[in-house]
């Protein structure tokens, strides 16, 4: 293959809830989408998850969009591609930056589905047919309101609750979770919001059986993580400190945790995620597929990654509804019974709505 032209488009969605973290509130969520089209015409869709503000990871919508107009797209336009894994190789010259490098990965990969004839699931080396899905819930203004909530979404089948943790909201708010839901698979995210001080707090934590405390420390950070996960009998799980294989090596070799979190977008692509996918198998370490409140294309690859063999634990793709009063794809990502079934069909098996698309569009550019 060999990409002519690429456009980029800013949109802005409304979100049915705003997402509340330790760092910060999202209340619309604003993304590039990328459309990716080769010499024969075949077009990729590929999706930037990078927030507008740089709490999460140090990368903005804005530095995407540089990144990719000033350093990516210049290596990537009119260039001989067989195979997408060479497009990360490509990419090496540029540090970091790894969402903006996702965006344009993930697009050459669904164009390379689509000209071998075969699912996105399929071309990255999948075989489930569904996928298991959790959720994962914000900080919320009263602990009645996380519990209504948590009961609804047992309700609809989710696998899991993931619970958004913080100084100050953590032990009573757990407790009163696992009191009200004795059985249910629970984990908790912190984003980095506690340090080693805390630790007789983290420790308390370990009376909740729950599945993992993701990230409770810096996101730089994985030496302080080992000496936790010394002293705690809950799995660590690492989210913002994964930044590529060799983080996971180091990490794993250190034991500073027991469980990834894969996100295509932090690792810098399908490729990389894959890679991570692989060695955290040989090792015996399963991996979950995390979420950026991607709109359909993201939710579509996430989809697509999930169908490896060792994402075992249920991930935080949820139903384009639950923050969505309309996705950009038809079908819509829809879970049943806290299950997606994974679409067969060749490409990412959704379709661009373009009318919803252009709506959405506050800006757009067209590269060649
Ligand atoms: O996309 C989803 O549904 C999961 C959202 C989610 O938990 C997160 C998204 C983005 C940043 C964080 O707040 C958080 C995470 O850390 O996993
Ligand atoms: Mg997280």
């Amino acid at each position: 293959m060999r990409i002519e032209e690429i456009t980029i488009r800013h949109l802005k969605m409304a979100m049915k809830a705003p997402f509340k973290t330790s760092f910060g509130t999202v209340h619309e969520k604003e993304l590039l989408l990328l459309e990716v089209k080769d010499v024969t015409g075949t077009i990729g869709w590929g999706e930037a998850v990078a927030f507008v503000a740089p709490w999460y990871t140090e990368e903005t919508l804005k530095t995407t969009w540089h990144i990719l107009e000033d350093f990516l797209m210049p290596i990537l336009l009119h260039k001989d591609i067989v195979h997408p894994d060479e497009v990360s190789a490509m990419f090496t010259p540029i540090r970091r930056n790894c969402m903006a490098k996702a965006s344009i990965e993930g697009a050459v990969w669904d164009i390379y589905a689509q000209q071998s004839k075969q699912s996105l699931a399929h071309a990255l080396g999948g075989s489930k047919e569904m996928i298991e899905v959790g959720i994962s819930v914000g900080i919320q203004s009263s602990i009645q309101k996380l519990l209504d909530l948590i009961k609804g979404y047992v309700g609809m089948g989710y696998k899991r609750v993931k619970v958004k943790i913080k100084p100050g909201q953590d032990i009573e708010v757990i407790s009163a979770v696992r009191a009200t839901f004795p059985d249910l698979p629970l984990m908790v995210d912190a984003n980095s919001a506690y340090t080693l001080h805390d630790i007789d707090v983290l420790q308390q934590l370990d009376a909740y059986n729950l599945l993992m405390i993701e990230q409770p420390l810096a996101a730089d950070d994985i030496v302080d993580h080992a000496k936790l996960q010394k002293q705690l009998k809950t799995p660590i799980c690492l989210d913002e400190s994964i930044t590529s294989l060799e983080d996971v090596r180091k990490a794993v070799e250190l034991g500073s945790c027991g469980v990834i979190n894969i996100k295509i977008g932090r690792v810098g692509g399908l490729t990389e995620a894959k890679r991570i996918h692989d060695f955290c198998k040989e090792k015996d370490i399963p991996v979950w597929c995390g979420g950026m409140l991607e709109a359909g294309i993201g939710r579509a690859h996430n989809i697509a990654l999930t169908s490896l063999a060792n994402f075992v634990l249920p991930g935080d793709t949820a139903g384009s509804s639950h923050y969505w009063y309309e996705d950009i794809i038809t079908p819509e990502v829809v879970v049943e019974d806290g299950y997606i079934r994974v679409p067969q069909s060749i490409g990412i098996g959704y379709t661009p709505k373009m009318d919803v698309i252009e709506k959405l569009t506050i800006s757009k550019k067209v590269y060649r």
